[in-house]
């Protein structure tokens, strides 16, 4: 027979084999959720690729459907169940793998965030240790308060311009810089930039918008990997300044990599770090440290960004709680010259309440966090005693924003109320925007220190404008147009919480 023939009348039996196997006979089939989810991955890609990173939204629609569990592809379980984040987050003790969604993410695969196994990941993880201390967050303190004062700066400047301020891309630079010190131990001015110098995040950023296609395609991004830089630019010119930036790390990691060899080997960069550490040889190849630094400075830069401009934009609504703010900073430096170390602002309730709401309701980390368990888990439904056996070895995630919207656990779910988190210390355990467990964000004192120091700066020196009755001298912020739905909530999963297209994010006029 004709070998066309022989494909023509297989494919179609082999499809119907597999739907058959998954819809009937698979491990996962007890699990409730759409039949069409359960027998092709496509129904999930349909809305991730043609209707950019929608699939989040469906997952919601199916947890109201079907409950807390829910089969939401042929090989993932999806919990929806805050009780449930200790079982799946779990400490080092419980060997957690990851699952394979950023195998196709060009530049993340070979990161510690895109391991897949638990014992590689202790071992990349603990390379990286030495420079996330909370001793070496502290260091950061002088450039976090030089980052601060230029924002200031920048914030009087608009007020002279009348423009009105793109404060998240500011935010951005600001976090730029900070990372950049972290990672090469020295970072441009880049908030003083007039365009605060976007052109790697903004690449990125728009990047993402095919990050769904890639992950469905696995083998493009290995295969991209493999041309040298001076072609991946070519092949693909909407990446070529990450190209070329890239370029510079592997020349950098080469350079460094002679001075080790000559015996000086020294910490002063990320470079030296990760060269100099106890990782063995093959950990060590080039293309995969450009991998681990590429996704430390976009880690550092995105999601700690947004938590600072989600604040600003709630406070900025709600000029009580601003004020509210704004008292317990001046309490603790009446002089306002005075500049207040780390450890003081991490003491003020409000500060860290306002902090921890604003990460609730816009993580900016977005993906489902997928764990594979090397033994069965037990997921029992607290609310009707249902209990699920999860097989070895299978998909389960759980989505923050969608955690986070539980009314049982977070009354009026979208409303910010700071106040819950002084009410309840206890909910922190139910915050999953940095997760939790083993894999656990890795600079989460980073993170903390930047936000507060700069959200510091500008409550203590920036009034909310409230009006032409208002006596207030000095600084006066407002929003404009600014819209919670299109610029500040999430609208689309593209691994990162992305506004609505077209969205300028928050923006403030300064008086
Ligand atoms: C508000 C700011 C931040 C948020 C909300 C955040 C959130 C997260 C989350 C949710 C994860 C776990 C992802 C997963 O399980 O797949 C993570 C991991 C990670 N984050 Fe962050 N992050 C923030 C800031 C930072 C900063 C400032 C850095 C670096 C300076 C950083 C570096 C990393 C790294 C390297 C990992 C991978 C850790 C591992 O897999 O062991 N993050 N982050």
């Amino acid at each position: 027979m004709d070998i066309v023939l022989i494909v023509v009348v297989l494919s179609p039996a082999m499809i119907i084999t597999t739907m058959i196997y998954r819809l009937y006979f698979s491990p996962l089939s007890r699990f409730p959720g759409p039949k069409l989810a359960a027998v092709t991955g496509l129904y999930q890609a349909y809305y991730d690729i043609c209707h950019r990173g929608q699939y989040i939204w469906k997952v919601q629609q199916m947890h109201e459907q079907y409950g807390p569990i829910v089969r939401i592809n042929p090989h993932e379980i999806h919990v929806n169940d805050p009780d449930f984040i200790e079982n799946l987050y779990a400490g080092p003790l419980q060997k957690r793998d990851k699952g394979s969604l950023m195998k196709g993410l060009w530049s993340w695969r070979q990161s510690t965030l895109g391991t897949e196994s638990h014992e590689l990941h202790r071992r990349r993880r603990a390379a990286l240790s030495p420079i996330f201390s909370k001793a070496a967050a502290r260091s950061l303190e002088p450039v976090m308060q030089r980052v601060q004062r230029d924002l200031l700066q920048r914030i009087d400047s608009y007020r002279k311009s009348g423009e009105a301020m793109p404060l998240t891309l500011a935010f951005k630079a600001a976090t730029s810089e900070v990372i950049a010190t972290l990672l090469f131990g020295q970072s441009e001015r880049d908030v003083l930039k007039d365009d605060f110098n976007r052109d790697f995040g903004a690449e990125f950023e728009r990047s993402l918008e095919k990050a769904h296609l890639f992950a469905y395609l696995p083998g493009i991004a290995a295969v991209f990997d493999s041309l040298p830089f001076w072609l991946q630019a070519r092949v693909v010119p909407k990446l070529k300044t990450q190209v070329s930036v890239h370029e510079r790390w592997a020349l950098k990691l080469k350079e460094v990599e002679e001075e080790l060899t000559a015996k000086d080997g020294t910490y002063r960069t990320i470079f030296h770090l990760l060269l100099n550490g106890k990782l063995s040889q093959p950990e060590k190849e080039q293309l995969r440290l450009v991998h681990e630094i590429h996704t430390l400075r976009i880690a550092g830069e995105h999601s700690t960004a947004m938590a600072m401009s989600s604040v600003i934009f709630h406070l900025l609504q709600n000029p009580t709680m601003y004020r509210k703010l704004q008292a317990e900073l001046t309490a603790i430096t009446p002089d306002p010259d005075g500049i207040p170390t780390v450890a003081q602002l991490e003491q003020i309730p409000y500060l860290r309440a306002v902090v921890k709401e604003a990460l609730r309701l816009h993580p900016g980390v977005l993906y489902r966090m997928q764990r594979v368990a090397r033994d069965p888990m037990v997921y029992t439904n607290k609310r009707n005693g249902a209990s699920w056996i999860i097989p070895a070895e299978t998909r389960v995630s759980m989505t923050p924003l969608l955690v986070h919207m539980d009314p049982m656990v977070f009354p009026s779910p979208r409303s910010f109320v700071p106040e819950r988190w002084i009410a309840n210390p206890g909910l922190e355990r139910y915050l999953l925007s940095f997760s939790k467990g083993s894999r656990t964000c890795i600079g989460i004192n980073v993170a903390h220190h930047e936000i507060y120091t700069i959200l510091y700066g500008i409550v203590r020196n920036c009034n909310p404008d409230q009006g032409p009755g208002a006596n207030d001298q000095g600084l006066t912020l407002s929003l404009f147009d600014t819209v919670r739905e299109r610029d500040v909530d999430a609208s689309a999963e593209l691994f990162f919480s992305r506004p609505q297209k077209g969205s300028q994010e928050v923006r403030v006029l300064v008086k």
